[in-house]
């Protein structure tokens, strides 16, 4: 039995996050909670002939607990998406109190889920995810995932697209590390499965890192005003999610990169702080996942100059964004305790 829960399931990647989900057969619950319309995308996917059984949940009525009590997997597209004009961290302020409350919920109800944070910035929301947890004494490092997968998926259609071949794009695996968002994203193409041509010039390799980067801009401007990436987002989130269902059945040795805290695995986290030159409380790099959440943070590997270059770029923004997340959770918790003696 295993349940899975989607909190913000009635936006734009909840909805087809929930669907995908509602067709993996390893999906035996699905909880659905959002402050809108979940009873009605409920009903609508209940009718779909596969196992889950769904329930939507709105906030009345202790509607959050319900929807996380016996979760197994916790997937959060809860927020506010980006408009043209904006970054990631622009969405902090609004993005960084619906993530902490959702996350205070699952401390309480469902400490013991994987937990896997959608909601951008995600390179400060999973640091709040942490810090909530630490709080409530239930933190456990190897069971809380920053969703990067958007940014693998997208490598591999650009890559595809390359080598002239779109067939291949399932096939093709880049390695992306560092971040969510912007110069954070590293995608390390020198490993890809699928080797670019072998002579890609440099300004054509520049513009596939740039793409890779920026490609949440692209549909961002595509969609001029009406949010972000959705329905791509659902896709990865949902391939996400069943790589983690498959090791929470027991399968072994399945690997994707995640933006994780580096204490999931100190001596993993020491061969990649070597790497990285600095220390970071969180990075995305290949993980290696089990029943138990994470087994191994892989480190980097061989890199090329400009991928070395890519990775020390992405250092001092990704250090400022986890730091923003801790700082939020502090500020807010002293906040709370503050309160009470000031009335
Ligand atoms: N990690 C990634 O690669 C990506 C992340 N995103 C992020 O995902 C988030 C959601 O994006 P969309 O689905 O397009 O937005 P959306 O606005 O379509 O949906 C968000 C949903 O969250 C719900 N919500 C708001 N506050 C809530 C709360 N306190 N509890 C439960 N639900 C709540 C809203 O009612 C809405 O249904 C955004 O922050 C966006 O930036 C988007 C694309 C890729
Ligand atoms: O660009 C955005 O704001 C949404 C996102 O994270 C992405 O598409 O990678």
């Amino acid at each position: 039995m295993v349940k899975a829960v989607v909190l913000g399931a009635a936006g734009g990647i909840g909805q087809p996050l929930a669907l995908l989900l509602k067709a993996n057969p390893l999906v035996t619950e699905l909880g659905l909670y959002d402050i809108v319309n979940t009873p009605g995308v409920a009903a609508d996917l209940s009718h779909i002939s596969t196992p889950a059984k769904v329930e939507g949940f709105l906030p009345p009525d202790d509607g959050l607990k319900k929807t996380l009590t016996g979760a197994d997997i916790v997937v959060i597209p809860a927020g506010v998406p980006r408009k043209p004009g904006m970054t990631r961290d622009d969405l902090f302020k609004i993005n960084a109190g619906i993530v902490k409350d959702l996350a205070t919920g699952i401390a309480k109800t469902a400490p013991k889920a994987f937990v896997l944070v959608i909601s951008n910035p995600v390179n400060s929301t999973v640091p709040i995810v942490a810090e909530v947890f630490k709080k409530h004494g239930v933190y456990d490092p190897k069971r809380i995932f920053g969703v990067t997968t958007l940014d693998v998926v997208r490598s591999s259609t650009f890559v595809a697209e390359i080598l002239g071949n779109f067939s291949l794009s399932k096939e093709i695996v880049v390695p992306v590390v560092g971040g969510h968002s912007g110069v954070t994203i590293v995608p390390l193409l020198s490993q890809s499965s699928h080797p670019l041509p072998a002579g890609i010039t440099t300004p054509d390799y520049e513009a596939l890192v740039k793409r890779i980067q920026f490609g949440g801009d692209e549909v961002v401007k595509a969609k001029d005003g009406a949010g972000s990436a959705t329905l791509s987002m659902a896709y990865a989130g949902a391939e996400f999610a069943a790589k983690i269902l498959r090791a929470l059945k027991g399968e072994k040795g399945i690997v994707a990169p995640s933006f994780v805290s580096l204490q999931a695995d100190p001596s993993g986290a020491a061969a990649l702080t070597k790497e990285l030159g600095k220390e970071l409380e969180f990075f995305s790099s290949n993980i290696e996942f089990g029943a138990e959440g994470i087994v191994k943070i892989n480190p980097l590997g061989t890199l090329t100059d400009a991928e070395k270059a890519l990775v020390k770029a992405a250092i001092p923004e990704l250090a400022t964004n986890i730091q923003t997340g801790i700082n939020y959770v502090a500020e807010a918790y002293k906040k709370e305790e503050d309160g009470p003696s000031r009335l």
